[in-house]
């Protein structure tokens, strides 16, 4: 037996026959018979296979297959070429049954079945059970009737390529004194044929069952969200509901459900009960229920994280046999102002410390609400955290100016020698600072610069004053040691994460606006060109906001040129468009219903979004992003 991994010249083949005769023999074996060859025939034995079995004479009908009826056309091409060679190609499928076979006399010698415990180990089953290539040589095999053959399989991975669903398997006479099997290149290249006939047969109607599925619900104005374990689909409405956290934890449920892991909090709504969302899976064909898993099968209904108050309801999409996709329909439970989502329509009014921040993308409000109620329902501390740069000093303060009315004393632990930030923080728990004045709030910036005395002694005075007004800024990154891991631990239940500016690309132009330094008197403010403005907003953006701030700055400061600032402007990696990326299934589906919606409406962008049920700045943004 060999994989791509572990090639072995067929030129050994006489130590391993004389091997096997003493394996049958139950004679102790000599060294250097490689393992995995005397595994495969322990395996047979333990099966209880006998070695004498003979070519099956009437192969058993094939069982219907999606896989046969996606390879037939591959397979059929390939007919007058096998004719002409030593060649016989074999298809088996994900339990080594045989579907088709074509070529000359090594086919005298099959059998229909090739799982291992019926005839002991063989290409196809070892490439099945490896997904890699796999070669089996005479000798290699248990069963005498294979003892003049070689076999290389090729395993066939299903569209998600998650798994092999068949093997193609290329047989010759023995091949001795070779390096790879001699069919191994039309192997693969069958093997390659067949997957792009499964992936184009799975895809066009699976994506398009999901999308539709998706748009149908969202014309109801529910919050809808379309999940395929790669990508998901956000209309306004749950945009405007769910926050970035409760979007992960629908993902997360959505793909247990998808492997058919019913959770253990999750119920199937009653008999009759329809309050929100939808209560038949949808389904393109196969309507036989009785054999599938009901996780996989049935809407459930799903809690969401604790503090949201919101509920949903998920909804498998399936193709098939396979769900290739959840439709999850979210709504709130109780009302939760703190949650809110700061979205058009539901918000509530942001305070002007917070609201002077730029930043209109979800991710942004949410986080940003979050930070403000948390601040805003207690003094107790707060922990920011976040990529550097990704405004968790700005946010800081904006709660703390909101909340206290005045500026907090902001300190960076980078700068204060280690021992000092102890006696600053007592303070906090006096009502008068150092000067007799009333105390301030304290923005602890760095907290992953802490000295190991600073940390020690915030514990100590957070053990004892709970409520101290403290916001700490914290970025991930370097190891943490147990004190600091203490501190942030005891601190995790009120703490919020800034999203990366690469995660808010729609905040970028409004940013990079504000960033722009005051114009002399009499020029006009800087503005970009929506080349420009595509650039930025497809760069990585590793430094975040002060990234972006730096670049803005020192665009306007050397530029000679009027005008908006063009992409030819920018720095190289700005400017360089980043390679092409190959859409998936779902986005490509999602771009064509665009275009066709588009078609449909004479280009007319406002008609084309109603009838999508999606915003106008929706429809440009998915436009943008498909480029
Ligand atoms: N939403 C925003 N609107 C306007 N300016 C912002 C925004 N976010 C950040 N900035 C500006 O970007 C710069 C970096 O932000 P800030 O210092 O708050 O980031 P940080 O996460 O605390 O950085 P570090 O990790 O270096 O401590 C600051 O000048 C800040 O004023």
């Amino acid at each position: 037996m060999t994989t791509t991994e572990d090639f072995r010249s067929p030129l050994t083949l006489a130590p391993i026959r004389r091997a096997r005769e003493r394996f049958l023999a139950d004679l102790p074996l000599p060294d250097g018979i490689p393992d995995d060859v005397v595994a495969g025939w322990r395996r047979a034995r333990f099966f209880g296979v006998q070695r004498d079995l003979t070519a099956d004479r009437d192969l058993a009908a094939a069982p219907a297959s999606p896989l046969l009826a996606a390879a037939s056309p591959v397979l059929q091409r390939l007919v007058p070429v096998l004719g002409d060679r030593d060649h016989a190609m074999v298809l088996a499928d994900e339990r080594c049954r045989v579907l088709w076979w074509h070529g000359r006399p090594p086919v005298a010698a099959l059998r229909h079945d090739l799982s291992e415990r019926e005839v002991g180990h063989n290409s196809a089953a070892v490439a099945l059970r490896t997904g890699l290539r796999a070669e089996a040589h005479g000798p290699e095999h248990f069963l005498d009737l294979w003892q003049d053959v070689s076999a290389v399989s090729v395993p066939l991975h299903s569209p998600e390529g998650a798994r092999a669903v068949g093997t193609v398997t290329v047989v010759t006479d023995l091949c001795e004194g070779r390096g790879s099997h001699p069919g191994a290149a039309l192997a693969e290249a069958t093997a390659a044929a067949v997957e792009a006939e499964l992936a184009a047969r799975w895809q066009r109607p699976a994506e398009r069952l999901l999308l539709d599925a998706y748009l149908r619900e969202s014309v109801s104005g529910q919050a809808v969200v379309a999940l395929d374990g790669r990508n998901r689909f956000v209309n306004e409405a749950a945009a405007r509901l769910l926050s970035p956290e409760a979007l992960s934890h629908l993902e997360r449920r959505a793909a247990a459900l998808m492997h058919g892991d019913v959770a253990l909090d999750a119920r199937r709504p009653r008999g009759g009960e329809r309050p929100y969302g939808l209560h038949e899976p949808y389904e393109a064909q196969d309507r036989d229920r009785a054999r599938e898993p009901c996780g996989a099968r049935e809407p459930l209904d799903v809690d969401m994280p604790d503090s949201s108050g919101q509920a949903a309801r998920l909804t498998p999409v399936r193709h098939g046999d396979s769900v290739i996709g959840i439709i999850a329909v979210a709504r709130r439970t109780s009302p939760s102002p703190g949650l809110e989502s700061p979205g058009p329509g539901c918000s509530r009014p942001q305070a002007g410390e917070l609201a002077a921040l730029v930043g209109s993308s979800v991710a942004w409000r949410h986080a940003t609400a979050r930070a403000a109620e948390l601040a805003r329902s207690s003094s107790q501390p707060l922990l920011l955290t976040g990529e550097r740069g990704s405004g968790k000093t700005a946010v800081g303060r904006a709660v703390l100016v909101e909340r206290d009315g005045t500026e907090p004393l902001t300190v960076d632990a980078a700068k204060a020698p280690d021992g000092r930030l102890a006696a600053l923080c007592a303070s906090l728990t006096n009502h008068q600072d150092s000067q007799g004045g009333p105390a301030r709030s304290l923005l602890l910036r760095h907290a992953e610069r802490l000295g190991q005395r600073d940390v020690a002694a915030l514990i100590a005075l957070l053990d004892e004053s709970p409520h101290l007004p403290l916001v700490i800024t914290y970025t991930p990154g370097a190891p943490v040691g147990p004190c600091l891991e203490r501190l942030l631990d005891g601190l995790s239940a009120r703490s919020v994460v800034l999203p990366p500016l690469r995660g808010r690309p729609e905040d970028i132009e409004e940013l990079a606006a504000r960033l722009a330094p005051e114009p002399p008197p009499g020029h006009p403010p800087l503005t970009w060109t929506l080349d420009a403005v595509r650039a930025l907003e497809q760069h990585s953006w590793p430094g975040n906001v002060t990234e972006l701030a730096h670049l803005v700055r020192a665009v306007a400061e050397q530029r000679r040129a009027s005008g908006p600032v063009r992409r030819s402007e920018l720095p190289d990696v700005v400017q360089e468009r980043p390679a092409t990326r190959r859409l998936s299934a779902i986005e490509r589906a999602e771009r064509d219903a665009i275009l066709e919606a588009l078609r449909r409406h004479g280009g007319n962008k406002a008609r084309a979004a109603a009838a999508l049920g999606i915003g106008r700045a929706t429809l440009y943004r998915k436009l943008r992003g498909y480029r």
